[in-house]
């Protein structure tokens, strides 16, 4: 028979109730105790889910109070001393790692968070020391919740990070050189341990997961594998099943031998269905393959008949009892139920399937390739006649947008004439001085703001009250920069809930959720807007706002779009045409709005796409390079309809900018502004070699905790700009948007900073 299994499942429940708890305890508003059982009632209610609809293999610890590779962190007692030495109960110092620690005289900033792959979640990165030493957890988490599991009567199988991922996706700390991968023979021991009492305690099959096969790896890594799963495979150990996911592991066939006496090896059909056939051909004998048929990084509904094809394919080839249909990854980057979208079109919502859904289909393709399809009928037709609606849909499909791609130009992707006839007609226009000061486009979303967005919402103010709320705020945020003598002024981004949700909620082409969040760190969420359709823009989008803060500032007024590319990668696109097509019709959406706040008097315009790195294919090579052609070729279509006394600026706050410069430097942007807080030198040098010639922002303070820089601090971080870029080329920012700050330590903040912009503009005059 063929199993059925989840490789996780979203942690925040239904409602948000893991983020409310979690803030609600950090404000000291939930005592530790009843956290913990909330935890626990989250568990148990995801885990009755899945029971509930039948699924064989059930994932346990893949909950997380913050995040899962934490868990490993804490569980492995890989906790650097700065946390370790305060003697914190074991939740808080878990926190103290997630987000930092600022009570009771303790002090210490977070570990470093960075993306998982290329998804939007990010992972809280393993930190190791040059005398890096291992010991299992007293009570470790996975066996705890095994238990806790079983108790309930439902036998699950515990997930895992495997032993070479949790390493690779580590680094040394500060001032620190060990090689993390070098440190295996340490931690191997430790996950003997592990694995042994998960077997005492009950469990049968272990998921491992080994995500960095799908990565170019290098050759010590390939060779970690052989040595590490000799030592984790025997009677006293849980049988493993391996998991790779968000790519391919055809380039890393030289490890698979090594791993053939696992149970099983868990692969990513929906990202590459083309790895199906060889990676069947590198199985061991009685191996069995864990087909990822379920997408776990979207929200389309899963189409039944491709999926059968395909799991049926393993099975002429192994037999029934060597598959199993699984989800392609971790549901965690789904949102938790279709159930509660009430404001969906009925149609629409017929296409999606969000995490508890996805959870009835492993079920039923399992089932329809175990009993055949008469076993499932119903389930089959209603799956076929929802690929029919989608496919045949007027939504999707926009003769008027296809005509207007077909005419899009070379000439329309560049600017009028080169940057420095440009910036010389920006110099007499903008008046600016030298060392300009700016800010990158959001003010504190204070509570205030959120409620009243929540009434407008719900209906209970009206759109023209929430309106002159807004128009409120920005009047207040045009007088502080007025007060701290800012350059180049920002409205504040006071109507918007999030930098991409706003957009998608504002194009045709897009439906929106309600209720449809997904974590992106910690207890931060977002609610990803839909492709369903060809992209357009019905009307402005952001003129109204922009203009009236131009009308009632004295100084250049900066507008503020969400690039083609950011959109794109933080909405759920469309699996039905190619994401460089989308990337084109948003980017002609956002040319239009360009357009039309430049004839509205807004003369420089920030277009923002941090998620443009995170997009890169996760291998190098080709696809790498078509990838970076259709994206730099959207932000440029976006932007380049201006006029060249116009200024245009573009946002990065995710820096390892080494492999990625030339990309970078190809949008032609005027401006860039970047996150360098965390980043030594070594980032500024890149501008240096490639003697980049535009202009550049380095952000000179960490935007993502309270603490104010002093004026002195900032200078020497000016300084050591100095020593990179000339005087003339050099904007002063902070690193990002002060959305998640408050407004006390944001003006204290920017006060220094504009002081030392008025130190260095000072000491240059002359010079100018
Ligand atoms: N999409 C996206 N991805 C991103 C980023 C980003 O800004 N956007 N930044 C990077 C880091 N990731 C982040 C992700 C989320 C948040 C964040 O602040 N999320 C907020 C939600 C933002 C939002 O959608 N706010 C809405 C809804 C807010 C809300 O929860 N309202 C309450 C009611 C109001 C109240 O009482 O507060 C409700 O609906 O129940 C609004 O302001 O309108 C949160 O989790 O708290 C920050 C950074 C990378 N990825
Ligand atoms: C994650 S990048 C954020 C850029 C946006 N303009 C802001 O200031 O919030
Ligand atoms: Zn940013």
């Amino acid at each position: 028979m063929v199993q059925s299994s989840v490789l996780g499942f979203p942690r925040m429940g239904g409602n948000r109730e893991l983020k409310k708890a979690n803030e609600a305890y950090w404000a000291d508003k939930l005592s530790r105790d009843d956290l913990l059982a909330e935890g626990k009632r989250l568990r148990l209610a995801h885990w009755k889910i899945q029971k509930d609809a039948g699924v064989d293999s059930i994932p346990s610890n893949d909950f997380a109070f913050y995040d899962h590779v934490l868990d490993h962190i804490q569980m492995f007692n890989a906790i650097p001393e700065r946390y370790s030495k305060h003697g914190l109960a074991p939740i808080d110092e878990y926190f103290a790692m997630g987000r930092g620690h600022q009570k009771d005289g303790i002090d210490v900033p977070s570990l470093e968070m960075v993306k998982w792959f290329d998804s939007n979640y990010h992972y809280v990165k393993p930190t190791f020391q040059d005398n890096q030493t291992f010991k299992l957890a007293s009570d470790p988490k996975p066996v705890r919740e095994f238990l806790e599991a079983k108790e309930a009567g439902i036998i699950t199988r515990p997930v895992l990070v495997g032993p070479v991922s949790f390493l690779f996706l580590g680094k040394a700390d500060r001032d620190q050189t060990v090689d993390p991968i070098s440190l295996l023979d340490k931690l191997l021991p430790v996950y003997a341990e592990l694995l042994e009492k998960l077997k005492a305690a009950g469990a049968e099959t272990v998921q491992i997961d080994e995500p960095v096969l799908v990565y170019d790896l290098p050759p010590r890594v390939k060779d970690a594998f052989k040595p590490a799963y000799e030592k984790l495979v025997g009677d006293k150990f849980p049988k493993l099943v391996l998991a790779t996911y968000f790519g391919d592991i055809v380039h890393n066939f030289d490890v698979l031998p090594s791993l053939q006496s696992l149970y099983a090896i868990h692969i990513d059909l929906v990202r590459n269905p083309e790895q199906l056939e060889s990676v069947i051909g590198q199985l061991g004998d009685k191996q069995t393959l864990s087909c990822g048929v379920v997408d776990g990084r979207n929200i389309w509904k899963t189409n039944f008949k491709r999926a059968i094809e395909t799991v049926e394919t393993a099975i002429q080839k192994l037999g029934k009892d060597r598959v199993i249909v699984a989800t392609s990854s971790s549901l965690l980057h789904t949102p938790h139920s279709l159930d509660s979208e009430k404001k969906l079109p009925a149609e629409v919502k017929e296409w999606f399937s969000f995490a508890v859904q996805k959870t009835s289909e492993v079920v039923v393709i399992a089932k329809a390739v175990t009993d055949g399809p008469a076993s499932v009928r119903e389930d089959l037709e209603a799956n076929a006649k929802a690929m029919q609606s989608r496919a045949s849909s007027e939504r999707t499909n926009d003769p008027q947008v296809k005509e207007r791609q077909s005419k899009v130009t070379d000439a329309m992707h560049e600017r009028q004439s080169p940057f420095p006839e440009r910036y010389a007609q920006q110099k007499t226009h903008l008046k600016l001085p030298l060392f300009p000061t700016t800010t990158i486009g959001s003010f504190p979303q204070t509570k205030e703001i959120r409620i009243q967005r929540n009434k407008f919402t719900k209906g209970e103010i009206t759109a023209e009250e929430y309106e002159k709320f807004i128009e409120k705020e920005i009047e207040e945020v045009v007088k502080i920069q007025d007060e701290l003598k800012l350059d180049v002024y920002v409205h504040g981004e006071p109507e918007r809930n999030d930098m991409v949700q706003y957009f998608g909620e504002r194009l045709n082409g897009y439906v929106f959720t309600t209720n449809g969040w997904v974590q992106s760190y910690g207890s931060r969420c977002v609610r990803p807007p839909i492709i369903v359709g060809d992209i357009s823009r019905p009307a402005p989008m952001t003129v109204k706002e922009s203009k009236y803060a131009a009308s009632i500032s004295s100084k250049p007024m900066k507008g503020m779009l969400t690039g083609p590319i950011t959109c794109l990668r933080w909405s759920f696109p469309r699996d039905d045409v190619h994401q460089s097509v989308q990337a084109q019709q948003l980017a002609l959406a956002l040319r239009d709005e360009v357009v039309d706040l430049e004839a509205a008097g807004i003369y420089v315009i920030q277009v923002d796409e941090p998620a443009l790195r995170e997009g890169l294919p996760l291998r190098s090579g080709r696809e790498r390079e078509n990838y970076l052609a259709w994206a730099v070729n959207s932000f440029k279509l976006s932007t380049a309809g201006v006029k060249d006394s116009t200024q245009i600026h573009s946002h990065f706050c995710y820096s390892e900018f080494q492999d990625f410069f030339h990309a970078i430097a190809a949008l032609d942007a005027d401006v860039l502004s970047i996150e360098n807080s965390k980043s030594d030198a070594k980032l500024l040098k890149v501008f240096v070699d490639q003697a980049y010639p535009r202009h550049i922002g380095p952000g000179v303070y960490d935007i993502h905790s309270p603490r104010v820089p002093s004026e002195s601090e900032i200078k020497d971080r000016i300084e050591e700009m100095l020593a990179y870029l000339k005087p003339d080329q050099l904007w002063v920012n902070p690193d990002c948007g002060l959305k998640t700050r408050q407004w006390k330590e944001t003006k204290a903040a920017l006060t220094n900073m504009v002081n030392a912009a008025i130190f260095y503009r000072e000491k240059y005059a002359s010079s100018a």
